[in-house]
């Protein structure tokens, strides 16, 4: 199979090329730039001297659609807008990371994204595919919309007691906490090193373009999911997501039948992994790798349940995913090029 990049020298982009240059179903990966052409990758990532011979190439729809059959779109919001109505009717497949596609209610992408959402066209065929949770509609799908960062973490977490009626969905709260990395490469001052050292940032205060996605998931799930409280963090690390959530859950549930039920929920899941009581994960313990952790206990004094998820936020939060995504929609081994170890320490 022959794959390309579009974004490749940003964050996402070098993650989905680590993981796709280590492929075995992949042949060829196509490196394409909007700002850069005819130069050497590694002049963007130094970290790949001697590794990639790569060059990139500019972005020419014409000789993508005879080039390659799988495309993977690692672009900021609004681009992919512009470039997937072009391959209608091709026969490249699409992966888009970005949140363009994600949402089916056009007027909430244009409140929460703020820019005009794709036609009613593209959103209709995009599929959203959060791997664990939407495995059949992600293998017939031609043009998948990965799911986001926050998101993957926050509704990973919540599925089991959100589909099986076990907490009042209208008490959720999540309090998430993000790496820098997150905001991709292009740094802004609120993102630059005396700005993030040493602090901790509280950003998108019921804003956050993510709400509206948690929310369209879980109520997939249970159609008594309305509005969520949900906030972000941004905290002095390169790489993590840390979702911790609150819910009251039903009188008879014990943190024993909780941990009982995450760990069949996610049996058939070999990304999910579900920590022993009193267990809780760490972002370290993710690390690098398509994991997502869970630590899930009943506080009996109050009835409320804390679910700790964590997630790497380029990996499961992004370019892990999509090839988890592409493995499933070409009938790969899920895991396929994706299961080792995360780094540590
Ligand atoms: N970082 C993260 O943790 C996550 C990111 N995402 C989403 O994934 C997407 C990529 O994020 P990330 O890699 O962090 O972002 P980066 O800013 O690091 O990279 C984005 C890349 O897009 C390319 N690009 C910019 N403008 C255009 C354009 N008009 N047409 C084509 N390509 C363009 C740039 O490359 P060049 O100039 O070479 O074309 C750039 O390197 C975003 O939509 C983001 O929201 C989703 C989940 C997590
Ligand atoms: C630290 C940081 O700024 N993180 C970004 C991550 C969002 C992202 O990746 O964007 P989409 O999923 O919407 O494409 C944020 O919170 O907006």
């Amino acid at each position: 199979m022959k794959v390309g990049i579009i974004g490749a020298t940003g964050y996402g982009g070098v993650e989905l090329y680590r993981i796709l240059s280590n492929h075995p179903h992949v042949e060829e990966c196509i490196l394409y730039s909007s700002s850069e052409m005819d130069v050497p990758y590694s002049n963007s990532f130094p970290h790949l001297h001697q590794l990639s011979n790569h060059i990139l190439r500019d972005i020419n729809v014409e000789e993508i659609k005879r080039d390659i059959q799988f495309l993977f779109l690692a672009t900021p919001p609004g681009v992919s807008r512009d470039l997937t109505p072009k391959f209608q009717g091709s026969n490249v497949r699409i992966i888009d990371l970005s949140g363009d596609l994600r949402l089916k209610d056009r007027l909430a992408y244009e409140q929460w994204y703020k820019r005009p959402c794709v036609s009613d066209d593209i959103l209709e065929h995009a599929v959203y595919g959060l791997s664990e949770l939407h495995k059949e509609e992600i293998m017939n799908a031609d043009i998948l919309a990965n799911p986001g960062c926050f998101p993957t973490a926050t509704i990973l977490g919540l599925a089991p007691v959100v589909q099986n009626k076990i907490i009042d969905v209208k008490s959720i709260i999540v309090d998430a906490k993000t790496g820098v990395s997150g905001a991709g490469r292009n740094a802004s001052q609120a993102f630059h090193y005396p700005e993030v050292n040493d602090n901790v940032k509280i950003y998108k205060v019921h804003e956050h373009q993510h709400i509206p996605e948690v929310e369209q998931a879980l109520h997939s799930l249970n159609e008594a999911v309305g509005a969520i409280s949900f906030s972000t963090h941004l905290i002095p690390m390169t790489r993590g997501i840390m979702a911790t959530i609150y819910a009251s859950v039903e009188d008879s549930y014990t943190t024993e039948k909780l941990l009982d039920l995450y760990k069949s929920y996610y049996a058939e899941s070999p990304f999910v992994r579900i920590r022993e009581q009193d267990v809780f994960p760490s972002t370290k313990e993710v690390y690098g790798s398509n994991f997502c952790d869970i630590g899930v206990k009943l506080d009996e004094r109050t009835g409320r349940i804390t679910i700790v998820s964590v997630i790497d936020n380029l990996m499961k939060g992004a370019a892990g995913q999509a090839v988890q995504n592409f493995n499933l929609m070409n009938g790969y081994e899920e895991t396929t090029g994706l299961y080792f170890a995360p780094i540590y320490p």
